[in-house]
């Protein structure tokens, strides 16, 4: 016991003296019936002080065994004395021997932190609290200038470090978890009075060791002692939520894509959870410390004017602790640790004054005051588990506020004058919530558990063989000494019968002797049933001991199976797994290659689509060559036609004339002829030649419309080929425009190049012209203008014809009269009526 602890002791039994001169203590023992009169008497012996009371009667109770201490620890709870379960405890542990049947923590822990004055507040007020740390004890004034005193399981006053705190509230929880328990601590009071700084710590800036609240403290214990545990397998799920606006919402979730959660209901047990909430697996404190960190950085707060960076939502951040040891000796287990920072209690309009601002406020006051009313009722054991559903904050904590947890309120307090009623409703909440009973288990994992009822079974089971064997043994003493008093029933008779003898056979007898005999067979007659019945028992004993041993063994068999199952199936799973990705990689694998390939094909296609336009380019060029070179030579042919014709015409017309002059012309005739036959070889050498070339113009037209057919012809092939292979339809057929050039500009008519001109777009299998021009700009603008000029003619042009044939016609009527339209309509109708 270290002094700490010993001054603790001391100071407990110390108001235990003092509850015990009240008589509070041995009343009640006395009506539970712990003690009697006398003990009463020896415990309050006029010759004892009060110390050596106290001590007679903690002398007493050990003897009186578990119950005694229950009673005791009640009649303290009674009469109101703090801490009095560490003195149960460390009763438990030296005077009884640690057996574990009592548990000090039966009912919710309740402290008090008080926060320390601000700067502004130290120098206007002063604290209106006074906190006694070793009674435990708070006072605040009334409104009738009285005092109001409230007692606790621990006062922490305003100079107290975080270190403390944890290490007096939360440590024991958090090793708690460890073991298997579900533990929570809870901060509550008003708002700015110092909830987040005991759960989390200060601000970013000022975040150091020192100052770092329950959370991180927390994480760091359960990593540190887990990697103690080396026998056991421990793994960390983390979560971390918010109830804003009496909706819950996934903190760890990024801020744009978090949903409000639904909370749902477990049948099983009619408690409830959130339904999607994310559990981080975590294997460091370093993880688990940032993924706080982040959720806590999203968590909503605002300026108020009471907290710079006041809460405005309730926050539970959650740790659930898987335990399994790794042999399967002991039980595997589950804890879970829930950290709670409420949002502050304050009066609406005080801190808030835009819309939003109260609209969070009167739901944080909404379902603190239900989880007020809760806490009502359970401290008056009357649970109404309809009132839980009020309000999300309540369905959320019934887990840890109805029973199987290790509970902890921290509610602070903020000393100023100012905050006086919310500090008084604070400590009324906390005097309620210091009644609640809760039930801490360790959640053993359903196997386990089965386990756990097995060896239960087989605990009651040899209990029963023992009763059993009891009775039988009672049975076998009553037959053994129900046949001894046979046994020497027989022997009077056989002594009777011997006398009777010796008095027929008047032969004298010893009767030490005949008492020896009889004595004799009496041993004899008990010896054997003595050893007949110790074979039974033996052989009784060595059947339940294998009954036991087999159904042990059927047992570990069972477990051993079903772990090797588990193994088996986990071992399953994986491979599953394995092979799973193996082929979720080769189908990637496949998509990539295929992506590869659909991209080569692409740029395949891009080429090929490429080439055929060079392709019908040329073709269309080789064609126009030909369409040149065959119009040329049916140019030539017809020159040559009109060549040779004229040429027969000369030859005609000379052979007319030679006929018709005369001898004496012949000479010149002659000349003439010579000089023609000449010009007539000339022009044949001059035609042959250019038919000669026009020959050979022809067959390289020819040749080249070959190549460009057999060209055209492989490219089509080609096409189909692919077209076959990949099933594209992106190639075309032959263009048939293609004789058109694209990009040549040109007018749409010969007329002229005024009106519109333009230029021609070609695609495979279509063209275009796309016209442009002055002309049609100035066209539109005359058009636009005549228009214009003729819509307020068109009117007057109208008006002007009507009375003009009105006029005609009236002065074929009347030729004298004057038109009388222009000043009457009324005479003009008429008018027109007679006409
Ligand atoms: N024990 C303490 N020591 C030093 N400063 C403290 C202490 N408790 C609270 N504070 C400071 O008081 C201010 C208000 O504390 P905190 O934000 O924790 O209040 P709260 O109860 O969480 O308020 P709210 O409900 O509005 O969120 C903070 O600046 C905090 O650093």
């Amino acid at each position: 016991m270290d002094n700490e602890h010993r001054d603790r002791l001391r100071l407990t039994r110390d108001h235990i003296v003092q509850r015990l001169q009240a008589g509070h203590v041995l009343d009640h023992l006395l009506h539970e019936r712990v003690i009697n009169d006398r003990d009463v008497d020896e415990i309050t012996d006029p010759e004892n002080d009060a110390k050596q009371s106290a001590s007679v009667l903690l002398e007493i109770l050990p003897r009186r065994g578990a119950r005694a201490f229950k009673a005791f620890r009640d009649s303290l709870l009674l009469c109101e004395a703090a801490d009095y379960s560490d003195l149960v405890t460390e009763l438990d542990r030296v005077v009884v021997g640690g057996t574990g049947v009592l548990q000090k923590d039966d009912r919710i822990q309740v402290v008090i932190r008080v926060r320390p004055l601000r700067g502004e507040e130290k120098e206007q007020e002063q604290g209106c609290l006074t906190v006694d740390t070793r009674l435990m004890q708070v006072s605040v004034p009334t409104k009738n200038n009285g005092v109001q005193q409230f007692i606790f399981n621990k006062v922490f006053p305003e100079e107290t470090t975080q270190a403390e705190i944890y290490n007096t509230m939360a440590s024991p929880i958090v090793d708690a978890v460890l073991e298997g328990y579900n533990g929570c601590i809870l901060c509550y009071g008003k708002t700015g009075s110092g909830k987040t700084y005991t759960m989390a710590g200060p601000s970013d800036r000022d975040l150091n060791e020192k100052t770092e609240g329950i959370i991180y403290r927390a994480l760091k214990q359960l990593f540190l002692k887990s990697q103690k545990k080396q026998d056991w397998n421990i793994a960390f799920f983390v979560s971390v939520l918010e109830i804003y606006n009496e909706k819950v919402f996934d903190l760890t979730v990024p801020r744009k894509e978090r949903p409000s959660l639904d909370i749902r209901e477990d049948p099983s047990n009619s408690l409830f959870f959130a339904n999607n909430l994310e559990k981080h697996n975590i294997t460091n404190a370093m993880d688990a410390i940032r993924v706080f960190f982040e959720a806590s950085a999203s968590r909503r707060s605002r300026a108020t004017e009471v907290n710079e960076r006041s809460s405005r939502s309730h926050m539970v951040f959650q740790v659930v602790v898987s335990i399994l040891h790794k042999e399967g000796i002991e039980s595997g287990r589950t804890g879970e640790l829930y950290l709670v920072d409420l949002a502050g209690s304050e009066t609406a309009g005080e801190v808030n004054k835009d819309a939003e601002g109260l609209r969070e406020g009167a739901n944080i006051n909404m379902s603190l005051l239900h989880l007020k009313e809760v806490i009502r009722d359970l401290s008056v054991k009357n649970r109404q588990d309809f009132k839980f559903r009020r309000s999300s904050l309540t369905m959320l904590l019934k887990r840890v506020l109805t029973g199987n947890s290790k509970t902890a309120f921290i509610v602070n307090v903020d000393p100023s004058k100012k905050s006086l009623r919310d500090t008084r409703r604070s400590l009324d909440f906390a005097s309620d919530a210091k009644k609640v009973k809760v039930k801490p288990k360790i959640n053993y994992s359903p196997l386990e558990s089965l386990l756990i009822k097995y060896l239960k079974d087989i605990g009651d089971l040899k209990r029963q063989i023992k009763t059993l064997k009891k009775s039988r043994k009672k049975s076998a003493d009553g037959k053994r000494l129900r046949s001894a008093r046979k046994t020497s029933d027989v022997g009077t008779e056989a002594e009777v019968d011997t006398t009777s003898l010796t008095s027929e056979s008047k032969e004298s007898f010893d009767v030490d002797k005949v008492r020896e005999l009889v004595n004799f067979s009496v041993t004899n007659t008990a010896q054997d049933f003595r050893a007949k019945l110790d074979g039974l028992l033996e052989e009784e004993r060595r059947e339940i001991k294998d009954e036991i041993s087999a159904q042990l063994k059927g047992f570990q068999q069972t477990v051993q199976e079903k772990s090797e199952q588990e193994a088996q199936q986990t071992k399953e799973s994986v491979g599953t797994t394995d092979k799973l990705l193996e082929e979720v990689h080769s189908k990637q694998q496949q998509v990539l290659e295929e992506q590869l390939q659909t991209r080569q094909l692409l740029t395949d296609i891009k080429e090929q689509t490429a080439e055929e336009h060079t392709r019908d380019d040329t073709s269309g060029q080789l064609s126009d060559h030909v369409q040149q070179m065959n119009m040329a030579m049916e140019d030539l042919k017809t020159l040559n036609g009109e060549l040779r014709h004229e040429m027969e015409s000369h030859l005609e017309n000379i052979r007319q004339d030679m006929k018709n002059r005369d001898d004496s012309t012949d000479k010149s005739y002659h000349e003439e002829l010579k000089k023609l036959q000449t010009n007539y070889a000339d022009l044949k050498i001059e035609i042959n030649f250019l038919a000669q070339a026009f020959k050979e113009q022809a067959k390289a037209a020819e040749e080249t419309r070959a190549r460009a057919e057999a060209e055209t012809t492989a490219a089509d092939d080609d096409a189909q080929t692919f077209q076959q292979n990949h099933g594209s339809t992106t190639l075309q057929h032959r263009d048939p425009l293609s004789s058109i050039e694209a990009g040549t500009e040109t007018s749409c008519c010969e007329c002229c190049e005024v009106c519109c001109t333009g230029t021609w777009y070609r695609r495979p299998g279509y063209a275009w012209f796309s016209v442009r021009g002055k002309g049609a700009g100035w066209m539109t603008l005359l058009v636009m203008f005549h228009l214009l000029l003729c819509l307020p003619i068109f009117p007057i042009i109208l008006f002007y014809f009507y009375t003009r044939r009105y006029y005609q016609e009236t002065s074929q009527l009347h030729p004298t009269a004057e038109p009388p339209m222009k000043e009457d309509g009324e005479t003009m109708s008429r008018a027109i009526k007679d006409s």
